[in-house]
């Protein structure tokens, strides 16, 4: 599992660490990952050139340390002290072994932003944004320290411009907007350098599953595992209009391992998903009651359902059932009209894209793109239910418990009909007895690498993202002995 951690958790950790090592200690430790990431990006110290951009707090004086160890290596190191004032004992260093202080951004191959850390808040205020600007547009390397600036570090919100690391070096413990999209995006390459923060840090304000973790929780068959152990699932999607999401949402249970798949739907879907899925035991909906479907253990409900009185009362059914429930889509549309409909025993999983979210909490589609942590919780605690928010980070909330962020997917994933998938994805692994948040946790991540299997660099259909979740599953051993991969 990978941990992250908000600016206040870090700093308390560290205060802590501090209270038990001789002043200055920590920095240097900062300053040694931090130069020996450098001198690897690149490859002979001696003669290259190096431009640290400083800020005035700590992160500034990360990076001056970093540089006064370049320099004592051979390395023209150049510094622009950007704040109203600069670390004294930093710049002394980084003075004494032969760096300077320039004003202009020059030529550097490789940059090192050392403007703010976990110290900021809101936008870049000038001159760093404007510095920033400039230095994004140089092309050399850029490696911010412990956190890209301008990207808020507790919660990868971006205000305003922000340095596009190529590398991020970041101290002690990841941070919760290395992770979390818009500021993820930023980020590039992370590396969490050890400064012996471990033993300080409290439960993790966000975590990322693993492959070897997704591997350890997803269900495998056994000598007595049968189709009703395996689990069944009930999917209620598709619609005359839209037999597609039906015959996709059956995929995605098919291929994630459920032992048997139960869909409802009026006639034209159900000629599509009988024509393609004979595996799938279909009933045909003259009314739209699922009371002749027989028993389930979880159900699906919402892909391309429509959200006129049909679908409403076809989706109350589903949530007066026992079960655990995934909602989607259309589905999602009809309880954010109709909430009562969420006040259920079991649970429910819902997997909303920003605008279904939006609509869901009365809050505009806009402000949960840019804040999707804060939104996801808000969601999940005034909801009452398991939220997956799709995106190009997909998180998955739970009152009290950390966020799940996905670090599997593929741009290319966001094409029609692979969130129909992932609904029979997430349904398939509720009836084998996942926990919503594991289940959603586990979806999102078969999901995102079934996504990059399919796509392999050039664009996919959603019907391939379903065929290769058998490939994701597979190739989740060889994954967790490689430590898994990152986006
Ligand atoms: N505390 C520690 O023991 C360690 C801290 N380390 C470094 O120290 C950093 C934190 O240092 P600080 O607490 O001094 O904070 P920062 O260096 O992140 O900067 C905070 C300063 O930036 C200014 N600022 C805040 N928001 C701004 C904005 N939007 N635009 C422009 N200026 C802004 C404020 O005036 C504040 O003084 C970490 O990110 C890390 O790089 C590391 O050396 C590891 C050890
Ligand atoms: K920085």
């Amino acid at each position: 599992m990978r941990t992250a951690y908000t600016a206040d958790q870090i700093r308390a950790a560290e205060l802590a660490l501090m209270a038990t090592l001789p002043e200055g200690t920590l920095m240097q430790r900062a300053a040694a990952g931090l130069t020996s990431v450098c001198a690897s990006l690149l490859g002979r110290v001696y003669g290259s050139r190096v431009l640290l951009l400083v800020g005035r707090g700590d992160n500034g004086g990360d990076a001056l340390y970093a540089g006064e160890r370049l320099a004592r290596r051979g390395a023209r190191v150049e510094a622009i002290l950007a704040g109203s004032k600069t670390h004294a004992e930093g710049l002394a260093a980084f003075l004494e072994a032969g760096g300077r202080v320039v004003e202009e951004v020059g030529a550097p191959e490789l940059v090192v932003d050392g403007l703010v850390g976990i110290g900021a808040s809101g936008a870049l205020r000038e001159p760093y944004a404007s510095l920033v600007a400039e230095a994004n547009a140089v092309d050399a390397l850029m490696v911010a320290v412990d956190v890209p600036s301008g990207v808020d570090s507790s919660t990868g919100r971006v205000a305003g411009v922000a340095v596009d690391a190529h590398v991020t070096v970041t101290m002690g413990a990841c941070k919760t907007g290395l992770l979390v999209d818009p500021g993820a995006a930023k980020v590039g390459l992370l590396e969490v350098i050890d400064i012996g923060l471990g033993p300080y840090l409290p439960d993790p304000d966000v975590a990322a599953l693993t492959a070897e973790d997704v591997e350890g929780l997803l269900p495998r068959p056994g000598a007595e595992s049968d189709k009703y152990r395996r689990g069944v699932i009930g999917i209620a999607a598709g619609s005359d209009r839209y037999t597609g999401a039906a015959v996709l949402s059956v995929g995605g249970a098919l291929r994630a391992g459920a032992g048997m798949v139960r869909y409802a739907g009026t006639a034209p879907p159900v000629q599509q998903v009988r024509a393609r899925w004979p595996e799938a035991v279909v009933t045909e909906l003259d009314h739209p009651s699922i009371a002749g479907v027989g028993r389930v253990q979880a159900w699906v409900a919402g892909p391309g359902l429509g959200t006129g009185d049909w679908a409403h009362e076809l989706v109350a059914g589903v949530l007066a059932t026992d079960v655990p429930v995934l909602l989607d889509a259309d589905a999602l549309t009809i309880v954010s009209r109709d909430r009562g409909l969420l006040r259920r025993a079991a649970p429910v999983l819902i997997t909303p894209h920003a605008g279904e979210l939006s609509r869901l909490i009365g809050v505009p589609g806009d402000r949960v793109e840019a804040s999707r942590l804060e939104h996801a919780r808000r969601a999940a605690a005034e909801l009452g239910v398991t939220v997956l928010l799709k995106g190009s980070t997909t998180l998955i909330a739970e009152d009290e418990r950390p966020v799940r962020v996905n670090l599997t997917g593929s741009s290319w994933l966001a094409t029609g009909g692979t969130g129909d998938v992932l609904s029979g994805v997430g349904g398939a692994l509720l009836a084998a007895g996942l926990t919503p948040y594991d289940a959603g946790s586990c979806a999102a991540f078969l999901h995102g690498l079934a996504g990059r299997i399919a796509s392999d660099g050039a664009p996919l259909a959603a019907a391939d993202v379903a065929d290769a979740v058998p490939s994701a599953i597979r190739s989740l051993r060889g994954e967790s002995r490689s430590g898994g991969r990152r986006s």
